[in-house]
């Protein structure tokens, strides 16, 4: 599936725009399924839109929100994705499900207890009706950083090394295989620095080694990036 790229004024039309799919998505998956599963991202641009959510009106007793990607720390961490949206959104604590640090020796531990919280919740063919994502100026998406063994993973879930970003810490993360088995995908794209790895993930052009996000491409899904206009 090749993306949708759909550039829109600046960050805060983007957010307003995930919002409304974010709405609409989980309207449609609590009126088919009885349930909504997202994952939701970390990053400025989900902020904006978390920031929205929370004056909407959504039955978060039927969400049930998991993160692509985090960092091996408390969601107490002002670092922390979990902790973002656990301040800004009125999430249920029984369906909202953060990576678990706090009871793990260390990242590898965290992924592997993670994928087992994610298949308990969803079953051995987990498919989310949404993951959100962001890309970094590197073109990494998720916790899946150029060159890293992540970016081969077959497993659901993974942990990873991101190098020099701060804080230097071990990340948590989605796999592929996790990611394209969804059936939407939404990347929030915004700022200057993020516009040569637009211009190159437009043209398809690199490989998934060098350029992460050229790895995101759903089976069976909707895969849409919504781009502010310094990025596109
Ligand atoms: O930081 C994270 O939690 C994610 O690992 C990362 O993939 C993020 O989505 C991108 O780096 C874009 O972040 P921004 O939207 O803040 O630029």
């Amino acid at each position: 599936m090749q993306p949708t790229f759909l550039p829109l004024p600046d960050p805060n039309a983007v957010a307003s725009d995930a919002a409304a799919r974010f709405l609409a998505l989980a309207e449609a998956a609590i009126a088919e399924r009885g349930r909504f599963v997202v994952a939701l991202a970390g990053g400025s641009t989900p902020e904006r839109l978390y920031k929205i959510l929370a004056t909407r009106e959504l039955d978060w007793t039927k969400i049930l929100v998991f993160f692509s990607d985090d960092r091996f720390l408390s969601p107490a961490s002002r670092f922390s994705n979990a902790g973002l949206a656990l301040r800004l959104l009125p999430l249920n604590p029984k369906t909202t499900y953060p990576v678990p640090a706090e009871t793990s020796l260390d990242a590898a531990e965290c992924a592997t207890q993670y994928e087992r919280e994610l298949l308990a919740a969803l079953g051995s063919e987990p498919r989310f009706d949404l993951v959100l994502l962001g890309m970094g100026e590197d073109g990494h998406t998720a916790s899946l950083f150029p060159g890293k063994t992540a970016l081969s993973a077959t497993s659901w879930v993974t942990h990873s090394t991101p190098g020099v970003l701060p804080p230097p810490v071990d990340r948590i993360t989605f796999t592929f295989p996790l990611i394209n088995a969804a059936r939407n995908v939404l990347f929030l794209v915004t700022g200057a620095n993020k516009k040569a790895k637009v211009a190159l993930w437009k043209a398809n052009s690199g490989s998934v080694s060098t350029l992460p996000v050229l790895g995101v491409a759903p089976t069976d899904g909707t895969l849409t990036v919504l781009l502010d206009e310094a990025a596109s």
